[in-house]
């Protein structure tokens, strides 16, 4: 027995011994401190019925409901804000080796990674496919049939589909996968490099309001160039804190210039007649957003989830001692009130302990607990919990979905500025290699850089660690030295471990 599972296993004893008896069900589900994030988060996403890891491929994972629910919560939340100004559509799966073949730098930032279809049944297939890594070659040749006029741009499209990497890095459910299962990815062309440019800077605004609406506070920077996009002009990224200190790329916009324009023959006729290459850009969020989702918000007792996204936003415990009739009647009741007002309610009215239950709705991150007893109703109140802060409040019957609904915003705000100052005591302004070697295992280290290419890839080797990029707001570099060669600092960057 390894020191970890000794203790998990002496913890169960002191909590029998200490008489917190859970039922035998629960006794199995004890969830690890989310000081150790590693384990916290692999036992997290079973207990909390998100995803089932055991599928016999590697990379490659199961939806449970519960899960598949916040799931589908996160896309109303995308498709809301894309659906301002983009169509969604679908393209196929499987894209031919001449199309998939056909952008240089593209193909070698993905040949290692894409999965190929071989075979119908038993015949060789003539031309093998592609299972999309990512949709541009299976998108930009059906743009080339599309976009024919000016009158034609700007073309914004996005599609929400699986994709597949082979994935040669460690594989983590949510984080690398091997499917992907949860792939939000936009295709837009544009007349101008310049308009694809402020296509990219909108997705990355689109991208930060899709993460405040999770509550969770990123930061935008560009790539440096040797970790851009394969076939990219330039990549921004937006990337979350991680509980253990590293950053987890969450969403990434690409300038892609007129480079698959020219691959794919993507031109435009303009207001003379002529045809001209358009200019484009892709971005793209993956299933990456539960991860953070549930690594930023979640504790000792479970997932810790935004109203928004939550399966089930209010639970209801009847206290029953004398005449459960009244009490279970007047839980309907509210229940009804609540589901009217369009909120996700559940009454847990099962013969388990309320400890268990309190424990069981706790570990699945409901955001308002109501316990309804005897007592309660002699004052026409209930009992509410709140998830996130743990306060008690009775609170009146009366008008209880308007209570319900004021108490959402005020735990969507509570979370996410909890983060944003989570965020910020982890972000260090270091300007030394010494100091910058230590405080990154603590989190993000903010610093300069003379912006040379071959001192920037030393300082990450002398680091260990890669250079993040370069935000967007700069703090002047006035007499600021690069940490590596002291020559006069161009860039302030973030230096970061990373997922
Ligand atoms: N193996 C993976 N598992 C989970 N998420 C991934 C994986 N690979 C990439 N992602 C996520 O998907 C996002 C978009 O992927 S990407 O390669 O950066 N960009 C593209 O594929 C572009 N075509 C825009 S859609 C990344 O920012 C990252 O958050
Ligand atoms: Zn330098």
């Amino acid at each position: 027995m390894t020191k970890n599972n000794g203790f998990i296993y002496l913890r169960r004893i002191l909590k029998t011994i200490s008489g917190d008896f859970m039922g035998e069900q629960e006794k199995e589900a004890s969830l690890p401190s989310k000081d150790n994030f590693s384990e916290w988060y692999n036992e997290l996403l079973q207990i909390a019925k998100i995803m089932d890891v055991r599928y016999p491929v590697k990379g490659l994972y199961v939806w449970h409901p519960f899960g598949f629910t916040i799931r589908k919560k996160t896309y109303s939340i995308m498709r809301e804000l894309l659906d301002r100004d983009h169509e969604e559509t679908m393209f196929p799966l499987l894209v031919p080796e001449s199309e998939f073949m056909k952008e240089a730098q593209h193909i070698k930032g993905f040949e290692d990674e894409v999965y190929w279809v071989t075979h119908g049944g038993t015949s060789p297939l003539e031309v093998k496919l592609a299972l999309r890594p990512t949709s541009e070659t299976a998108i930009y040749p059906m743009y080339k049939l599309w976009v024919r006029s000016h009158a034609d741009l700007p073309l914004r499209l996005y599609q929400i589909v699986n994709t597949f990497r082979y994935e040669t890095k460690h594989t983590r459910p949510l984080i690398r996968l091997r499917e992907i299962t949860s792939f939000k990815e936009a295709h837009t062309v544009h007349a101008t490099w310049d308009e694809a440019a402020g296509q990219v800077d909108e997705a990355i605004r689109i991208y930060t309001e899709f993460y405040h609406r999770l509550a969770i506070p990123i930061l935008s920077s560009r790539r440096p160039d040797w970790d851009k996009f394969p076939g990219a002009d330039y990549t921004i990224a937006v990337d979350s804190l991680m509980p253990d200190g590293r950053t987890l790329q969450v969403g990434t916009a690409h300038h892609l210039g007129d480079n698959f324009a020219k691959t794919f023959e993507i031109t435009y006729e303009d207001s003379e007649g002529e045809q001209v290459y358009a200019h484009q850009a892709c971005y793209g969020v993956s299933e990456r957003c539960l991860a953070a989702l549930i690594s930023t918000h979640g504790d000792d007792k479970g997932l810790v989830l935004p109203p928004e996204v939550a399966p089930v936003q209010v639970v209801i415990i009847p206290i029953i001692f004398k005449n459960p009739e009244e009490v279970l009647a007047a839980c309907e009741k509210v229940s009804e009130e609540l589901k009217d007002a369009g909120i996700k309610v559940k009454t847990d009215d099962s013969d388990k302990r309320p400890g268990a239950k309190y424990y069981k709705w706790e570990m699945q991150g409901v955001p308002i607990r109501l316990e309804i007893g005897p007592r309660d109703l002699k004052n026409k109140a209930a009992m509410m919990a709140r998830r996130d802060t743990g306060e008690k409040e009775q609170i009146p019957l009366e008008d209880i979905a308007s209570t319900i609904k004021d108490t959402f915003a005020d735990i969507h705000e509570n979370l996410y500025s909890q983060a944003e100052a989570q965020l910020r005591e982890h972000i260090f302004l270091c300007e030394g290699l010494e100091g910058i070697k230590d405080k990154l295992v603590h989190g993000i280290v903010q610093t300069y850089w003379c912006g040379k290419k071959d001192c920037g890839k030393e300082m990450e080797d002398v680091i260990g660690a890669g250079i993040l990029g370069i935000p967007n707001e700069q703090p002047g570099c006035k007499g600021k030295k690069c940490p590596l060669c002291g020559e006069e600092a161009v860039n302030s960057i973030y230096i970061s471990r990373t997922y």
